[in-house]
């Protein structure tokens, strides 16, 4: 699908302290999408936030709001995530224990259906739901923290996923390390929806919108 460049920060780096005004900060930055990272502490070793949180942020901006559950199961709470707030729901595969039905609720919710895939994860593991998704996640690092290097092998990937998906609109989102030296491979590739965390939100709120510019400048350099 050629489709511009959407840049999705991750809150995660953000000043949870002044979350409200963070996710101001990346709307009036200029990004597209707001990303979310729901962790439980089960299928990730870290734990963040749920539903209340993505609740009060809701009516601070009209950006898509891109909300990644790394949780198992998380079938028990995208009933919730959807009222909340979430325009796209992305579960993950290796989270269990039906993806097939999880993508399936999510539709039914109303809401963009997204599938994530750990580094150690076949894109094969999506070839029986490409037609009941929106996106596809391909994680560029182990999912849990921000701040990690990123792993090489994702381009490839990328471009592997694209092929499988061909004509079909879905969008190829990468997460885990991305920043103006990731980006450009990445876009090449066929990713067009990158989430970026620690680059984004280096030097603060004020920095934001520079970060950003700096990532779509990069891609646009090639
Ligand atoms: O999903 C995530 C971690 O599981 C984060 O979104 C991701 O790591 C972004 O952080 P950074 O850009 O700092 O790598």
């Amino acid at each position: 699908m050629a489709s511009p460049l959407l840049i999705s920060p991750s809150i995660l780096a953000s000043d949870f302290s002044r979350l409200g005004e963070e996710v101001r900060a990346i709307e009036t930055g200029g990004a597209d999408w707001v990303h979310l990272d729901i962790m439980d502490g089960h299928f990730v070793p870290n734990i963040t936030f749920g539903p209340p949180v993505v609740r009060a942020l809701r009516p601070l901006t009209k950006a898509v709001f891109d909300v990644h559950l790394m949780i198992t199961p998380a079938d028990p709470f995208l009933a919730e995530f959807a009222e909340a707030g979430a325009d796209l729901i992305t579960v993950h595969a290796e989270a269990g224990p039906h993806l097939h039905r999880s993508l399936q609720t999510i539709r039914h919710l109303g809401k963009k259906a997204g599938v994530a895939l750990n580094p150690s994860t076949p894109e094969s593991a999506i070839a029986y739901v490409l037609d009941m998704i929106d996106l596809v996640l391909v994680m560029s690092v182990n999912p849990g923290f921000g701040g990690q290097t990123f792993i090489p092998e994702s381009i490839d990937k990328v471009a592997r996923v694209k092929a499988m998906i061909g004509d079909r609109p879905i969008h190829i989102e990468v997460d885990g390390g991305v920043a103006p030296d990731t980006a450009p491979a990445l876009v090449k590739a066929g990713a067009d929806v990158l989430v970026a965390g620690s680059s984004v939100f280096k030097g603060g709120s004020a920095a934001v919108a520079g970060n950003i510019r700096a990532i779509r400048d990069a891609v646009a350099r090639g």
